[in-house]
């Protein structure tokens, strides 16, 4: 063995045998073999799961220093480990891919032994000297995947609802409400079936969306506060085994002082480990909501639709040159990409459904993918919606002419007459306007179905089209 190669690699042991790894490395030998394992998708852990990893560590960490199940110096030097990385350090360290080990059980031990080597580290110690930190016994004492990885997938869906989804709904319930105010007095035809309906106003369709997303908003907050109840504690099968009888308490209270949102341990830590519905819940009302963000992101492509040949009520704010080819094109590309961003958060959650029922017994093993779609779907849907609101829905601008021309040209202004000459005759009098292109007024008049002032009280489009008290 050269000196060169000597300084190359540090031998690592696990109950396998040995393995050679890379000097330079803070993770060990178990996550090598699942680097060798797993070459399936090039995917790593999305950063705010190994966010909540990290805060797990930290407060097991603390904890079974309190309780003296390991030594106060190694319980801070793992603590400041996880700080660090925390704070950005060592990020390249965390390399297993997506698609790995049934429950986790690889991407935690690669959180175990970088958090394992780089405490050796601040102790002034040398990485891999695990008789005096080792990665199982004392970075993981107390601890299972098991209760471990259904937690950070909690901690984590907690984190991205509040540092994305959250903030970007309250961004777009904003930019719509204040569309709202400026175009309350527009009048726009209504379509039913995409059909000339009766006219309404087109303030009121984005308060109605904002009112939409508002409702979104209470849903996803009510199934969110399920991740709230934590399992950590009950380690391999939910019976806590291995553990000190004050750590989950003292756990989950670190924890919820560390993230600053209240937590609690659950009453069942078996049901905890078993079952993935609080998961099934979040990723079900983010398929709600992503459900009405495309029909809004179809709605304003359509009404933007033109400039000359299509609807054109309302504009879009141009933010990039549209075609390659097409010169002085513009596209609703915001509303495009919400569009894809929601397609991807309903395959998440198909995908989390099948998860979620592929639990044996006390285990399910299939939370990597529940973790990497829970978590990626409300970060990109938080992130598309944030982004639309700043680059497209704040600069909606509308043509209030055209608006106007469409709603008074609508043969459904025939509606309102019926209470005054009746269905038949208001439906002979529609028919014969699109078959003589003559106005709907004029051919009331013609008829003597009504007076001129009459159908003036009649068909004032804003009375026609305001909302009832
Ligand atoms: N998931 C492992 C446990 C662990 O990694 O802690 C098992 O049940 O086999």
């Amino acid at each position: 063995m050269s000196e060169q190669s000597e300084l190359d690699y540090r031998i690592e042991r696990d109950s396998m045998g040995e393995r050679q790894i890379p000097a330079a490395a803070y993770y060990g030998i178990q996550t090598l073999r699942a680097t060798e394992n797993f070459p399936i998708s090039g995917l790593k852990p999305l950063p705010t799961y190994l966010d909540a990893c990290l805060l797990i560590k930290k407060a097991t960490a603390l904890a079974n220093g309190e309780l003296g199940c390991i030594p106060p110096e190694l319980s801070q030097a793992i603590a400041d480990a996880a700080d660090e990385i925390l704070n950005g350090a060592l990020r390249d360290q965390f390399v297993v891919d997506v698609y790995q080990a049934g429950a986790g059980t690889s991407h935690h031990m690669n959180v175990n032994e970088v958090l394992a080597n780089r405490a050796l580290e601040l102790l002034g110690d040398v990485k891999g000297n695990y008789q005096r930190i080792s990665p199982n016994d004392t970075v993981n004492y107390g601890q299972s995947t098991n209760d471990v990885i259904p937690t950070a997938i909690r901690i984590g869906g907690l984190l991205a609802l509040q540092h994305s989804l959250y903030p970007a709904l309250n961004k777009a319930i904003a930019a719509l409400e204040a569309k709202a105010v400026e175009f309350q007095d527009i009048v726009k035809s209504g379509r039913t079936h995409l059909q000339d309906a009766v006219p309404v106003r087109l303030g009121e369709s984005f308060r109605a969306w904002a009112y939409i997303l508002t409702e979104h908003r209470t849903r996803i907050e009510t199934a969110g506060k399920e991740l709230t109840v934590l399992g950590i504690g009950g380690s391999a099968a939910g019976t806590g085994l291995n553990t000190h009888p004050k750590y989950r308490a003292q756990v989950v209270k670190i924890l919820s002082e560390l993230i600053n949102i209240p937590l609690t341990p659950t009453p069942h830590l078996m049901a905890a480990m078993q079952s993935m519905a609080p998961f099934v819940s979040v990723s079900g009302s983010l398929r709600n909501l992503a459900t009405d963000c495309l029909k809004i992101s179809h709605d304003l492509r359509l009404m933007d639709s033109g400039p000359k040949t299509g609807l054109k009520e309302i504009q879009l704010p141009p933010v990039q040159p549209g075609s390659s080819i097409m010169p002085g094109k513009y596209n609703p590309v915001m509303a495009e990409m919400t569009s894809m961003v929601c397609f991807q958060v309903m395959g998440y959650d198909s995908a989390i459904a099948l998860a979620a029922q592929g639990g044996q017994l006390e285990l399910n093993v299939m939370m990597p993918l529940i973790a990497y779609n829970l978590i990626h779907s409300i970060e990109i849907l938080g992130h598309a919606i944030g982004a639309l609101s700043e680059f497209c829905l704040q600069g909606i601008t509308c043509d209030r002419s055209r608006c106007e021309q469409y709603a008074e040209g609508s043969l459904a202004l025939v509606t309102a007459l019926n209470p005054h000459i009746g269905y038949l005759n208001a439906a002979a009098v529609a028919k014969e306007s699109l078959e003589t292109g003559k106005s709907l007024r004029q051919i009331v008049l013609e008829r003597g179905l009504m007076t001129s002032e009459q159908l003036a009280e009649v068909l004032d489009l804003q009375k026609m089209s305001a909302l009832p008290n």
